[in-house]
């Protein structure tokens, strides 16, 4: 994949302020792929788009568009679009004429810039309200408006700055389905900005983690979620279970026992935080010699999310955080035993906080059903 966007060594700090705002912050977006920016508020996502767009000015550093380096260029004559929070439509023009809107600037003919703003319109689903008023539409319509009227002016990257933040959890998940199907049609380059990581996983395929305004991965989600270069990064992305250690040869000692880690990375010897996701973490009924090792552990906590039920329990002193299936009955107290697939263990640099606190109380020890490196 060819890169269409290359954002190399960007650095930005605000008048009267001593902190700069973006950090050496590079990132490559391929042509026809999608990166979300995800970092907390105030980590300088917004201010990295709108540099891209020609909106803010970087004191240092380059972006450049398929090559050509883009300092200079105004944000009019960069060829992107850029899709907000708000839609921003224009109130007096009908929802068609909002969408050919950039056709028509450029002194296509009308018929023309309408047909084609037409087949935008069907592409997100709107065929049919071509001549309504922009007021006479939802929020999530008008939004759905705002991205065919942004794809409609063929750009060369999309922007979207938190399109969908101010939707509900349904439409913004019509949305994620919606701009996948975008995507499957028209390949458009995107750079998303998002502090929602669930948003970021369902959309992108690539994830760029920015806190500080510095980048400390750019990945893919998965690969963000399973292997964060940080426990900073493992915090920002949901991550709960944090045990301190030492890796020795590959196998990361610990409270909870000898636990081997992926053999596809070098982890270097010596002091490291063992994570883990909860979602990973097994509840195996009957464990037996020859299954994945196992810690015993206490039921200490029951809570209910939604679809998902998170478990907090004492093993070895060590607090974790796992989410159990719903046929397997829990109540706090009960002795259970976990199972750690290897592929779901990383290591870290660092010192585990609160999560891998000792649970007060507790006189469960370790006990690893294999002995030796667990596999
Ligand atoms: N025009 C400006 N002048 C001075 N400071 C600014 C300006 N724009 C942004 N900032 C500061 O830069 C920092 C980063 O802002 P930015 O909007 O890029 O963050 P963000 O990650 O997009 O945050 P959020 O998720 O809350 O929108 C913040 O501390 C903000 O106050």
């Amino acid at each position: 994949m060819s890169s269409a966007l290359v954002i190399d060594g960007l650095s930005k700090s605000f008048p009267g302020s001593t902190t700069p705002v973006l950090t050496d912050v590079s990132l490559t977006v391929g042509a026809g792929s999608c990166t979300a920016i995800l970092g907390p508020s105030g980590s300088g996502k917004s201010t990295l788009l709108r540099a891209v767009a020609g909106l803010d000015f970087p004191d240092a550093g380059r972006i450049l568009l398929r090559g050509t380096d883009l300092a200079g260029i105004s944000a009019e004559r960069r060829g992107m679009a850029m899709v907000s929070q708000r839609p921003l439509l224009f109130p007096h023009l009908n929802v068609l004429d909002n969408v050919a809107f950039a056709a028509t600037v450029r002194g296509v003919r009308k018929r023309a810039a309408r047909a084609d703003a037409g087949e935008f319109l069907d592409l997100v689903q709107l065929g049919g309200f071509g001549h309504r008023a922009v007021s006479a539409l939802s929020g999530g319509q008008q939004q759905r408006v705002a991205i065919a009227r942004a794809l409609a002016a063929r750009p060369s990257v999309l922007l979207l700055d938190e399109p969908f933040s101010a939707l509900d959890q349904e439409l913004r998940s019509s949305m994620h389905e919606l701009l996948f199907r975008l995507r499957e049609r028209l390949a458009p380059t995107i750079l998303m900005v998002t502090h929602d990581r669930d948003e970021a996983a369902a959309v992108a395929d690539r994830v760029a983690v920015l806190s500080g305004g510095r980048v400390l991965q750019h990945d893919p989600a998965d690969r963000v979620y399973a292997r964060p270069a940080s426990l900073e990064v493992h915090r920002l992305m949901g991550g709960l279970n944090e045990v301190n250690g030492t890796v020795r040869n590959g196998v990361h000692y610990s409270a909870l026992g000898d636990l081997a880690l992926p053999e596809d990375t070098d982890w270097p010897d010596g002091p490291g935080v063992l994570v883990f996701r909860p979602e990973s973490i097994g509840f195996p009924e009957n464990p037996r010699e020859g299954l994945p090792a196992t810690v015993a552990a206490t039921v200490t906590g029951l809570r209910t999310l939604g679809p998902r039920r998170l478990v907090t329990v004492s093993a070895a002193g060590v607090r974790l955080h796992a989410e159990a299936p719903w046929g397997r009955p829990l109540t706090v107290g009960d002795q259970i035993r976990l199972s750690l697939p290897l592929s779901a263990r990383a290591v870290v640099a660092g010192e585990a906080q609160s999560t891998a606190a000792r649970a007060s109380g507790s006189s469960v020890s370790a006990v690893m059903v294999n002995s030796g490196a667990s596999k």
